[in-house]
């Protein structure tokens, strides 16, 4: 199993994203989240400011290796100034490929990649990934490139041999997580909207209801 995907054998990974307060941070560890997100984007309601970043993220040191920060179209500096004050581990980015390469080598960290699809031809067959996650392609006048509460047809990823570990995205929701997964074959979730009770405010009741869904769906064996 590669490093920082320790869940992936026998239940639902789950990666709770957009996190800005202590509560929610401290929710989603006590209900056994496996990924922590925060957003450096600034359109975003999510979008963490550096002190805020600096403290969220040292709260989260019981899931050091885990804790993912969320760039996009990220510079060098960008990632850097961040990285001077948080606890990232990871590094999750809206780009092209190459960057996710460029990018590991610079700051020495697994990067994930973001990718929209709208068709199983839009599903990435690059290798040398450390993970990826596959989300809805936006409406071309979205706001953001993700967090839109936004899903797709899941049975496009069924079957599909991915170059690298990935979570499924995309307007996921306590109520329908388990049929997300048992439809698209994805072995780990990433969520936000999802589990807000209005757009940048997480709900801990939502935290909580959404990863025992996950967690109640009995992944498949490998083959
Ligand atoms: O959460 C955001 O605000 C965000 C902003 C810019 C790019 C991605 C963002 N979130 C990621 O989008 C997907 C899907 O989120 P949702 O559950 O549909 O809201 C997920 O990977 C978030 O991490």
């Amino acid at each position: 199993m590669p490093e920082n995907w320790p869940c992936l054998a026998d239940r639902p990974g789950v990666k709770i994203c957009g996190l800005n307060d202590d509560a929610s941070v401290q929710t989603s560890i006590e209900a056994g989240a496996d990924w922590l997100g925060f957003v450096f984007f600034e359109r975003s309601p999510r979008h963490l400011a550096l002190d805020e970043a600096r403290r969220l993220t040292r709260r989260a040191e019981a899931l050091k290796g885990r804790r993912v920060g969320l760039f996009v179209k990220p510079l060098d500096d960008e990632i850097a100034r961040v990285l001077d004050v948080a606890e990232l581990d990871i590094l999750q980015i809206y780009d092209i490929p190459e960057r996710a390469e460029t990018l590991r080598a610079r700051f020495a960290r697994p990067v994930w990649l973001s990718c929209g699809i709208s068709a199983r031809d839009d599903l990435p067959q690059i290798t040398r990934l450390d993970g990826l996650i596959i989300e809805a392609r936006p409406d071309d006048h979205a706001a953001r490139p993700g967090g839109n509460g936004q899903s797709f047809d899941w049975s496009l990823t069924a079957g599909w041999s991915s170059p690298a570990p990935w979570l499924l995205a995309g307007g996921l929701s306590p109520e329908n997580v388990a049929t997300a997964l048992a439809a698209s074959g994805a072995r780990a979730v990433d969520v936000s909207s999802g589990v807000e009770s209005a757009p940048g405010k997480k709900s801990p009741e939502l935290i909580r209801k959404f990863i025992k869904a996950a967690r109640g769906y009995c992944l498949p064996l490998r083959n």
